[in-house]
């Protein structure tokens, strides 16, 4: 038997902050996405979309490049820094406060790029969401666990968890490694899936949303965009992973009787985050 916290609705209206009717641009959140390599520049522009259509007031992307007219082109309200390297992300650079930064999705796991993220790892003030590749570059440097600073949201999903936290032999099991993980280094732990749970230290969140739909390419990058807008928007770390989690699974729900399962893509899920958010008011 569960014995965590069911999110649905009712426990979702007591986090969800509407949009004050006075807000701007300059405090409706400024998310920075790292991530993007070459051939994989669509994960970057997924994230970075999802973002903006879920809420925060500025989106900055950064990546190699070779995505400078990748991520312009597909979505101009993205603002755009570029690396050195044309390929890959080599020394991560920006010259403002971003209040939330996600970083990860398609960004490969190049030596330079490894060694650039250990710098932000280092140096970074914002508050974090670290997915995809990030992760796998964590888990091969496993000593970088004591750099995440306290409150870092984690998306793995389980191929991605057991690279992290080891190979489990039951369920129970795997959330036992998961609750020391997240205690041990204080960070919440958002173990993707069918369906996806919440940890934070021994607080299981277990979301009621969400089909087999989007069991599709880039549907976490979405949810990492998602999560990081709503990080930026002052949302506490495990009120924005949750909040996050609910809303992405929703778009599915709405969206299934019009798509069906197979025709369904990421880009549907930041299509329909409108509709989502509608169905809170
Ligand atoms: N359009 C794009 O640019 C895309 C880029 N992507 C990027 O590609 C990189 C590699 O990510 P991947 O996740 O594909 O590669 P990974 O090697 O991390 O994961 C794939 C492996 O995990 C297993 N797996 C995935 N979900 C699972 C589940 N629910 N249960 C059990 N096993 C599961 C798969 O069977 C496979 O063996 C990331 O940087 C990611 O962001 C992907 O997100 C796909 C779309
Ligand atoms: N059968 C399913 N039912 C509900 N949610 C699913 C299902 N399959 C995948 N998902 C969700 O889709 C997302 C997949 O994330 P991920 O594997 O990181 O995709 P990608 O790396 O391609 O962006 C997660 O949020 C996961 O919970
Ligand atoms: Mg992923």
């Amino acid at each position: 038997m569960f014995s965590g916290i069911l999110l649905d609705k009712k426990e979702i209206l007591k986090y969800y902050k509407p949009i004050a009717v006075d807000t701007h641009k300059g405090i409706q959140g400024h998310a920075l996405l790292i991530g993007g390599s070459y051939g994989k520049m669509g994960a970057v522009c997924l994230s970075s979309k999802a973002a903006l259509k879920t809420g925060c007031g500025l989106v900055t992307a950064f990546v190699p490049k070779c995505g400078y007219d990748i991520v312009q082109i597909s979505i101009p309200e993205v603002m755009v820094l570029t690396d050195e390297k044309r390929k890959c992300i080599s020394n991560i650079n920006f010259d403002f406060q971003p209040n939330a930064i996600g970083i990860g999705p398609g960004i490969g796991q190049d030596e330079v790029t490894q060694k650039t993220f250990l710098k932000l790892l280092r140096t970074n003030k914002s508050p974090l969401v670290i997915d995809a590749d990030a992760l796998n570059i964590l888990s091969k440097n496993k000593a970088w666990f004591l750099l995440l600073p306290a409150r870092t949201i984690l998306t793995p999903h389980p191929k991605e968890l057991e690279r992290l936290i080891g190979e489990w032999n039951s369920e129970e099991e795997k959330f036992e490694k998961t609750i020391s993980f997240s205690l041990q280094y204080n960070v919440i732990v958002v173990m993707k899936g069918a369906p996806t749970h919440i940890v934070d230290g021994e607080t299981i969140y277990k979301n009621t949303t969400g089909n087999p739909a989007l069991a599709t390419a880039g549907s976490g990058d979405v949810l990492t965009g998602m999560i990081t807008s709503l990080l930026a928007q002052s949302y506490e770390a495990v009120q924005a992973a949750i909040l996050g989690v609910y809303l992405h699974g929703l778009t599915a729900d709405i969206a299934l009787p019009k798509t069906g399962f197979q025709s369904f893509i990421a880009s549907d899920i930041i299509g329909h985050i409108g509709e989502a958010f509608l169905s809170l008011e």
